[in-house]
């Protein structure tokens, strides 16, 4: 294992930290540290008199570490990873951690070390917020149930028999407990089983002489969030639901974990609810946990009764969130260990039968060769195409260009609704965002390509931001505008002068806005796999990029994979997927370390 450096060939790169020298100098010439890691830690350590270099140059990679997604670092492991790939003047291990222990930084909390582990204090405190809250939530009294006979028939009669044997165990425990983390890959039957849960409950209440459930569903994104409230209502039609449970469930809408919280103008990270004004709902579902931060869990949780039932969704195989933390496979790692019964987990996929499911099971398991056999089998839903074979390239290509056209028919036409089906078709998904294999060049890329296709000169090369067939992904939330990120839309015409566009964005009924009044935006011919979580496409098309990339993970190849609901196209060489399948994204955190203690 080698760490991850930076590189460049340009002696002016920004990340180069101007007058640094020593140890901190060093690791940042040789890429292992950025200009922002020197100076956050060279300010902090002035802040507090620390002189230290070794003690300068943990505070640096501690802040590095969190720019990668971890919430802490073990300096051992990172000298010792470190030494085998960089020529790097590492001080003495033991040594460096006795000074960093002793040191004023250490003495002023700017840093905690933890078990070995150097935490920047705000990590540290939300960890163990996290880890304290989810404690006294276990050692706190079951909720009441008020008819439990009622509760055992009612889940048979929801979920009957053998084939829903493994969602009816997992909505028991939902429903009697106060915290259940609820786990699959996707297709497992886990709306089915929050749908069901939700009844049982709602019945519960009513058994109970209760006022009606406060009931809030919420998701990190708002698309998330729109597709869980949908899959919730659709799971409600099966005749396995009466009339009396769809009638107590109407109404229920589901609204990002910032809008649930609270969101308050010009703060990220501090809600309207919080320890001291908590939610005051009685059942709260959490979808696709995995995207959500330790800091967004520290948030939730201190805002959380401790007699609200707390069901947390999610597949921890999938990618963590782009902030610090991976929440949701520590939850599931420490609480297996420390209260299994809070962990349900599905493991039997119910919606595909295909060749994308096996794939993803042969992901979850890591097993190469049985990815490169099912790469390579010559299903109908699934192919490998190689990115050295001209042909296949010029196909996929000529396939990208027929969508492209497609969509930009569509949006001419001027139908909001068809263009938005088309533009839902298909999506291409790059790990990265920069680069030969990144999503802002494949964009470029398809852009070039439909204006040779149309002769209509549109796309960014052009000068024409904004043109009929351009579709676009929202990538901040806009509260007034009811825009979420990751909201999905289109480009379309709304009259017969060209310049009278429209752009539409997907919901349950498509808005329509002035292209002008739209901020944060960006084009969706390609987007990233970390944008692509908690959302789905017919047909997925995905870039893997070579086998040097620090991004070619098997979780990233796993969430990419699973974006396809009937049909993925995998552009890598074999040497590309097996790589990806032997490389775990790794994250420094201590949560479910300390879950156990
Ligand atoms: N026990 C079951 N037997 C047969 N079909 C089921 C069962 N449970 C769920 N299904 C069906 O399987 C499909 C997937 O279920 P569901 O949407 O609940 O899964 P999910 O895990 O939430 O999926 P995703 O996370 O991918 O959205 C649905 O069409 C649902 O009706």
């Amino acid at each position: 294992m080698t760490i991850e450096l930076w590189e460049t060939d340009d002696p002016a790169d920004a990340r180069f930290a101007l007058g640094a020298s020593g140890l901190l100098g060093a690791f940042n010439r040789a890429g292992v540290l950025t200009a922002a890691d020197v100076h956050v830690a060279a300010r902090t350590a002035d802040l507090v008199g620390e002189l230290s270099e070794e003690v300068r140059l943990a505070v640096a990679l501690a802040v590095r570490a969190a720019r990668h997604g971890s919430v802490c670092v073990d300096l051992a492991s990172l000298a010792a990873d470190g030494e085998s790939g960089a020529d790097l003047p590492w001080p003495d291990v033991a040594q460096w951690q006795d000074a960093v222990a002793a040191s004023a930084v250490a003495a002023q909390s700017v840093v905690r070390v933890d078990e070995g582990l150097l935490y920047l204090d705000r990590y540290w405190r939300e960890e163990t917020q996290v880890r304290d809250d989810l404690v006294a939530r276990l050692a706190a009294d079951p909720p009441p149930v008020a008819d439990p006979a009622r509760l055992h028939e009612s889940a048979e009669r929801l979920f009957p028999g053998e084939g829903y044997a493994e969602q009816r165990t997992a909505a028991l425990a939902a429903a009697t407990q106060a915290t259940t983390v609820l786990t699959g890959g996707p297709g497992t039957g886990k709306t089915t089983t929050v749908a069901g849960v939700l009844a049982l409950l709602t019945e519960q209440a009513l058994a109970a002489g209760d006022r009606p459930l406060r009931i809030a569903l919420t998701a990190p994104t708002g698309k998330a969030a729109a597709r869980l409230q949908e899959a919730v209502v659709e799971a409600q039609r099966a005749d396995r639901f009466d009339d009396d449970d769809r009638a107590r469930l109407t109404g229920l809408t589901a609204a990002t974990l910032h809008r649930l919280l609270g969101w308050r103008p010009g703060s990220r990270t501090r809600f309207k609810h919080h320890r001291g004004n908590r939610l005051p709902h009685d059942v709260i579902v959490v979808d696709e946990t995995s995207m959500v931060s330790l800091t967004m869990m520290a948030r939730l949780l201190e805002a959380v009764r401790p007699e609200t039932r707390l069901i947390l969704v999610g597949d921890p195989d999938q990618l963590a969130s782009v902030e610090a933390g991976a929440v949701l496979a520590d939850l599931v790692g420490g609480l297996r260990e420390r209260a299994p019964e809070t962990v349900a987990e599905l493991v039997t996929t119910r919606r595909f039968h295909g060749t994308i499911d096996r794939l993803a099971q042969a992901l979850r398991a890591a097993d190469a060769d049985e990815v490169v056999d099912l790469l390579r089998a010559g299903a109908a839903d699934v192919e490998l195409v190689d990115p050295g074979d001209a042909a296949a390239m010029a196909a996929l290509r000529a396939d990208l260009t027929g969508h492209a056209v497609g969509v930009r028919a569509a949006a001419l036409g001027g139908d909001p609704a068809a263009a938005l089906a088309a533009a839902e078709q298909h999506r291409l998904l790059c790990a990265h965002r920069e680069g030969p294999w990144g999503a802002a060049h494949w964009n470029r890329q398809v852009e070039r390509w439909l204006a040779e296709e149309t002769g209509a000169p549109v796309g960014a090369t052009w000068g024409h931001e904004w043109y009929a067939g351009r579709p676009i992904l929202v990538t901040s939330n806009d509260y007034g505008l009811g825009l979420f990120n990751g909201d999905t839309g289109v480009v379309v015409q709304s009259g017969v002068d060209p310049t009278e566009l429209r752009a539409v964005i997907a919901s349950g009924e498509p808005l329509t806005f002035a292209p002008s009044r739209l901020g944060d935006i960006e084009t969706l011919h390609a987007m990233t796999v970390h944008k692509s979580q908690g959302s789905q496409a017919r047909t997925v098309t995905v870039l893997l990029p070579p086998v040097d990339s620090p991004l070619l993970t098997r979780e990233l190849f796993y969430t990419a994979a699973t974006r396809a609901q009937e049909r993925l196209r995998v552009v890598g060489t074999e040497d590309a997927v097996r790589a990806a399948v032997a490389t775990t994204a790794r994250r420094a955190t201590g949560l479910r370390r300390r879950l156990l203690g």
